[in-house]
């Protein structure tokens, strides 16, 4: 399927500077943003380690937020082909469960989601170099995608020196980094209006908007805070 007229990109990868900055939240907006588009878009958690046992299996909680946000509605075992028990990293809640994550599989699932969708946004797990599994690179799966990466940074004190690590980084992997969003994780951080300063000269990148200390927000209400990448 084509690029879609409106946006140069059909696959978004949403990466952090850390696991728990947001990355969930910023994903579900976006998918909520270009859907102000008109625009029809799917998410997907390729590989979640943090599942609960239900009688439909195992679930994780960013796949279905994820789910729940794309229009049209995909399967959940295409949003998250491998869901995966522990919450730790994700190689280590694989062995667990006795697995290695195939690529052809998530290539298979995202083909299901690009098939229904103009655009898939698609979650990492914890900041961009943590392993999907073993020899497995979260930028190794956003590069068969052609995904434009976005960063999410966590503000609050230290996110200076990660966020700028993880922007090297992801260029350094050949990628184009289409924008990053700042996320209040800490609303007694009383210096983030003056971050989100250093931040702007600081990252090659345009900040996409700053999302508000919202606990329990609706994705759809936070895609207001947020450009078009
Ligand atoms: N802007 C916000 N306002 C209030 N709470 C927030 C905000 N952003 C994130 N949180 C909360 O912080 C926690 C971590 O956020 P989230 O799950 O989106 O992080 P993540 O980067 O996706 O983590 P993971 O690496 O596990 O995927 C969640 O409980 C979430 O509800
Ligand atoms: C379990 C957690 N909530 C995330 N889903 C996975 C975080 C992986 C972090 C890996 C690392 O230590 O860098
Ligand atoms: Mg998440």
């Amino acid at each position: 399927m084509p690029v879609p007229a409106i946006v140069p990109y059909r696959n978004l990868f949403v990466t952090g500077t850390d696991t728990s900055v947001g990355k969930t939240v910023a994903a579900t907006a976006l998918v909520h943003r270009l859907r102000l588009e008109g625009l029809r878009v799917a998410g997907m958690k390729p590989v979640a380690s943090g599942c609960e046992r239900t009688p439909d299996g195992l679930r994780n909680e960013d796949a279905l937020a994820l789910l729940a946000a794309s229009e049209p509605q995909p399967d959940y075992a295409d949003v998250n082909p491998y869901a995966l028990e522990i919450p730790t990293a994700p190689q280590l809640a694989a062995r667990a469960a006795g697995v290695r994550v195939d690529p052809g599989v998530l290539h298979a699932a995202h083909g299901r989601l690009a098939a229904r969708a103009d655009v898939v946004i698609v979650e990492g797990a914890g900041g961009w170099l943590a392993p999907m599994d073993d020899g497995l690179d979260q930028g190794d799966f956003a590069r068969a995608l052609d995904a434009w990466v976005v960063l999410v940074v966590g503000l609050r004190l230290g996110c200076l020196s990660h966020a700028r690590l993880s922007a090297r980084a992801i260029l350094a992997d050949g990628f184009k980094l289409a924008g990053w969003i700042g996320n209040t994780v800490d609303p007694a951080f009383a210096e983030r209006d003056a971050y989100v300063e250093l931040l702007r000269d600081a990252l090659p990148a345009p900040c996409l908007g700053v999302l508000p200390f919202a606990p329990g927000a609706d994705p759809a209400h936070m895609a207001e805070s947020l450009a078009l990448p």
